[in-house]
């Protein structure tokens, strides 16, 4: 029997597939600041679709890992690729971090400028705000300041504006760290429609339950190091690596 087909979802369905950009690959990638190396020679593959969650202990390496997928930062040596390219496809990354940045504008034109940005025709910019802020629960705000929104919301709206440019790549650090249930959800119910959509999703999270709920796949790192990466029900049911049973447990790891 055939499975049933995601709806096709207009609003967030990328400009180029996900897929065309995997596997995401870091060959021997190396950081290093002064003398201190917090990356050192990591090699990793990323060749499935769907959202891919990189977990591991504070300092672990999980953010730069993330900016170097988002060519924020590159590396001292080794080399990130995107499919058969070696350039960061820039036009094609949705990126939110931990702490949103917002534009001092109304909620409504962080959008439009994003869409700006973009290259979409202003005919068009007005509509597909419109359509996002319902999307992301926001409509009735959207002539409020941004920087007045609460913590959830604030994150909700970085959120829609990474999706607005349509990325093929979306990489979220942290998106719901200190939100509540409902704000959580909110969140991640967007993701999943991004995912659906064919957008690849990269996200960091300390949240084992929104692993369970959202990770197709888990990238366990340690130490600057890539310890495991297997399907998430089989990381979060049967960890391999000492230190990945120690930190699903919530045990101090000292090394
Ligand atoms: N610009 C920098 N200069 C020096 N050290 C840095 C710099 N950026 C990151 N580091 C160090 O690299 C290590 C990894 O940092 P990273 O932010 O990737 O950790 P993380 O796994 O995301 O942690 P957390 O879960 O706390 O966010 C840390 O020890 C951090 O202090």
């Amino acid at each position: 029997m055939l499975s049933p087909q995601p709806p096709t979802d207009a609003l967030v369905t990328p400009l180029i597939p996900g897929s065309g950009l995997l596997p995401l690959a870091f060959d021997e990638v190396t950081l290093t600041f002064r003398q201190f190396s917090p990356l050192n020679g990591v090699s990793l593959r990323i060749a499935s679709p769907g959202i891919t969650a990189i977990m591991g202990p504070n300092g672990a390496g999980k953010s730069l890992m993330l900016r170097l997928l988002g060519g924020l930062i590159e590396p001292v040596s080794g080399q990130v690729r995107f499919g058969e390219q070696n350039r960061v496809p820039r036009g094609h990354i949705g990126y939110v971090f931990q702490t949103p940045v917002l534009l001092r504008r109304s909620v409504k034109g962080n959008l439009l400028h994003a869409l700006k940005l973009a290259g979409v025709a202003r005919p068009e910019r007005k509509e597909r705000a419109s359509a996002l802020l319902k999307m992301g629960e926001l409509h009735h705000l959207a002539d409020n300041p941004a920087r007045s929104l609460s913590g959830g919301e604030k994150q909700r709206l970085a959120l829609l504006r990474a999706l607005a440019c349509k990325p093929a790549l979306l990489l979220l650090d942290e998106p719901s760290a200190s939100l509540d249930p409902q704000a959580t959800f909110l969140i991640e119910s967007l993701v999943s429609r991004a995912s659906r959509a064919g957008v690849k999703v990269v996200l960091i999270s300390h949240d084992q339950g929104q692993m369970g709920r959202l990770a197709d796949e888990v990238v366990f790192v340690h130490k600057g190091r890539v310890l495991e990466q297997c399907p998430a029900d089989v990381f979060l049911k049967s960890p391999e690596s000492r230190q990945a049973k120690a930190y699903l447990s919530g045990q101090l790891l000292l090394d």
